[in-house]
């Protein structure tokens, strides 16, 4: 690999968590050893509980000691949470976890991105037309909002308070605009401001904010149900989106219809500095779990974006992007994908693809 910067220690908390967790993060840590090998680079890798794993050995679905580990490392590796084991009704909850974790860790910046493989646009129920080109980038509140308001029933009431700051709102859209930047300019914050007051705030603030420190980004709002609507009908005239937390939940889901499967997906999550947490958008899925269907790639995508965000290894992140494609392009299809690669099978194509690309470089 020509041109690579020397090489770099770093420890990587690796948390797999429940169902297809697991499975599709050891693909990920295939990867990432896989890197290590072929530039040097010194990965210690720790695993922790997190979750359902975590509340059948210790009754937290956050151990001190996972949140310890974390912040111990320069990045966390994250599969899924979550499943019927553990209902909604529960008194502790797996998803308890990952809320604790993300808020625990200052991580208000979630990154995700969706593209389209043209190998893969029959995997897509939209036409390939509408969905050719497609390159945009969710960005998605994390640490705010409904999720984290006061909850509480009384009698027959349930309450979930909304509640954003200023500065909340602030800071998320200056990962956004400044993402923009580098992008095609184009910035798209999607809210509910004809009902909700947190929304008229994030509106006001962040015109603000594009106005005064981004003047070169164009900023247009949109109301989020009629930006569900467009996200599927054309998809490809959207670059940066930011928005809260909830709606970046919701619209990232159905966006991943765009890119062909939800476990194409990844994300990142971000604060301040290069620490970070990496992970598929997905969940759980239990109705896969532990029979080797699950695709990894949404997973190893997201190790990709853990090398790039806090590793700073952009050349090794956009390798392991690469060898994902190349993967795809040779066939390896798990069944959300029309084929019938096992995710074992697809984490190897993945690092046979790398490989060969580190073999030319
Ligand atoms: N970040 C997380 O850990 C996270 C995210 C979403 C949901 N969850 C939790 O996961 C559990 C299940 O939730 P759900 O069923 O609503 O959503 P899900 O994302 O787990 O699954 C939705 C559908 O997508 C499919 N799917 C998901 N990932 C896939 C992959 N990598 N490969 C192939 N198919 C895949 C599933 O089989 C299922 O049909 C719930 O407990 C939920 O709270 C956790
Ligand atoms: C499991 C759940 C708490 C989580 C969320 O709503 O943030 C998930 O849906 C996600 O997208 O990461
Ligand atoms: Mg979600």
């Amino acid at each position: 690999m020509s041109g690579a910067p020397a090489p770099v220690k770093a420890r990587i908390a690796v948390l797999a968590g429940d169902g297809i967790g697991p499975e599709v993060t050891e693909q990920a840590v295939r990867v990432l050893e896989a890197v290590a090998a072929a530039r040097g680079h010194v990965f210690t890798l720790e695993d922790a509980l997190v979750g359902g794993a975590a509340i059948d050995a210790t009754g937290s679905a956050l151990p001190e000691e996972t949140l310890a580990a974390c912040r111990r490392s320069d990045a966390v590796l994250f599969g899924a949470i979550g499943g019927p084991k553990w209902g909604p009704s529960a008194k502790v909850r797996p998803e308890q976890g990952l809320l604790a974790l993300r808020k625990g860790l200052g991580l208000f910046a979630n990154l995700r991105p969706v593209t389209v493989n043209p190998r893969l646009a029959g995997a897509s129920p939209l036409k390939a037309e509408v969905i050719a080109g497609v390159d945009l980038l969710v960005v998605r509140e994390l640490t705010g909002g409904i999720y984290f308001g006061e909850k509480r029933r009384e009698g027959a009431s349930a309450f979930d308070a909304c509640t954003y700051t200023e500065d909340e709102v602030a800071r998320v859209v200056r990962v956004a605009a400044r993402l923009a930047r580098g992008r095609r300019r184009k910035l798209t914050s999607v809210d509910k401001a004809n009902v909700l007051e947190t929304s008229r705030l994030w509106r006001d603030v962040a015109t603000r904010v594009v106005k005064e420190e981004f003047p070169e980004v164009v900023l247009d709002h949109h109301l989020v149900d009629s930006c569900a609507m467009q996200l599927v009908r054309r998809p490809a005239d959207f670059d940066v989106v930011v928005t809260e937390n909830m709606f970046g939940d919701i619209l990232t889901d159905e966006a991943s219809v765009i890119a062909g499967s939800i476990g194409l997906l990844p994300s990142a999550s971000l604060g301040e500095g290069t620490f970070g947490l990496y992970e598929p958008i997905h969940g759980s899925a239990p109705d896969i779990a532990g029979r080797g269907l699950a695709d990894p790639y949404g997973t190893i995508a997201s190790a990709a974006m853990l090398l790039r965000h806090s590793l700073g290894l952009e050349r090794e992140a956009a390798l392991v992007e690469q060898a994902v494609a190349r993967a795809v392009d040779g066939g390896a299809l798990t069944a959300d994908l029309g084929g019938s690669t096992s995710t074992e099978a697809a984490g190897t194509a993945v690092v046979q693809a790398l490989e060969s690309l580190v073999a030319v470089a």
